[in-house]
């Protein structure tokens, strides 16, 4: 790499993606005083279709399509998603080149007059588009009212103030990188409420021959958090299959050993399936694997099949 080399990162526009896409940039920049970082917003149909529950729009690249056709263009060299709204099966051309250090995991309760997730009661109405989160909650008590949500984190904030829920389920790193999280009301630990498959993890895709990028990101690159997020990555891919279903992981990396739990359940959360698995760090692929394995032998596929068969 030149030291006066030029690199252009692509990002969503909203203030979360940006933020994503500038610690991003603050990172390289930390790494290579000389190069130039530029961001570059690039809209996504995800961030046009507004009206449309989420799980019924089943286009999983909702929010990276238009990314990747710029990286394919060469219009940006790199492009910052939240790992978790990236698919798990990544188009040939494209690779993660780089994940970093991973925030705060969990998912928080965000609700009005701070009413804890036990105090909850079948008269509140709570707002969540995510099928994982609804199954969370439907375990805690079948008979909730759900209501859908959607936009980004402040418009969210803001329809609960309009009346439209009285709680929300969101991701506490999004509340965190926004500086709202005086609106947590309490924080959901994953043995409880078991978060999205690389919730927290902010990843850089790039295209996969573009060896001067992807050498470059080896210098932000966190690798703990990577071997992590890789053996959850693995074992949604193992379970889902190409179609939206309750299922949430996350997974710990501590001298080079990985502890990953994951669990699949029907919508209404009558069925719902846990495990924790532990593998060698260079065994993470395998890991999820396996533990998709635990959960078809619990009786996963029937889960999947009627999931399959609803949807
Ligand atoms: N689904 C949207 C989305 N994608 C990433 C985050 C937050 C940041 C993260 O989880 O890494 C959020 C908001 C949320 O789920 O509340």
């Amino acid at each position: 790499m030149m030291e006066s080399d030029k690199i252009i990162v692509g990002t969503r526009g909203s203030k979360l993606a940006l933020y994503q896409a500038n610690k991003v940039k603050e990172e390289l920049e930390v790494q290579y005083p000389k190069l130039t970082v530029e961001i570059k917003v690039i809209k996504t149909k995800g961030d046009k279709i507004l009206d449309v529950a989420l799980s019924k729009i089943g286009d999983k690249g909702l929010f990276t399509k238009e990314l990747e056709v710029a990286l394919l263009s060469k219009e940006i060299d790199l492009a910052v998603h939240s790992l978790k709204d990236l698919p798990t099966d990544l188009p040939d051309d494209f690779k993660v080149g780089a994940v970093l250090e991973r925030a705060d995991f969990r998912d928080a309760l965000v609700s009005k007059g701070g009413v804890k997730l036990c105090e909850l009661k079948t008269s509140h109405k709570i707002a969540t588009s995510s099928l994982r989160r609804i199954a969370g909650l439907k375990k805690i008590n079948p008979d909730f009212e759900i209501v859908d949500i959607r936009g980004n984190v402040n418009t969210r904030l803001q329809r609960m103030e309009d009346g439209h829920c009285d709680a929300m389920v969101m991701a506490a790193a999004g509340l965190q990188r926004l500086g709202l999280d005086h609106y947590i009301t309490e924080i959901l630990e994953p043995d409880g409420f078991i978060p999205a498959v690389a919730q927290g993890a902010i990843a850089v895709e790039t295209c996969a021959g573009d060896d001067r990028t992807n050498n470059l990101l080896q210098a932000i690159n966190h690798e703990p958090t990577q071997q992590a997020v890789k053996a959850e990555r693995a074992f949604m891919r193992s379970l889902e299959g190409g179609c939206q279903v309750p299922v949430g992981a996350y997974s710990s990396c501590h001298n080079d050993k990985l502890t990953l739990t994951g669990f699949v359940s029907s919508l209404d959360g009558t069925c719902y399936l846990k495990e924790t698995l532990f593998d060698q760090v260079e065994n993470a692929n395998a890991l999820g694997e396996r533990l998709a394995q635990a959960l078809v032998e619990k009786g996963a596929l029937e889960i999947l099949k009627e999931i399959r068969a609803n949807g």
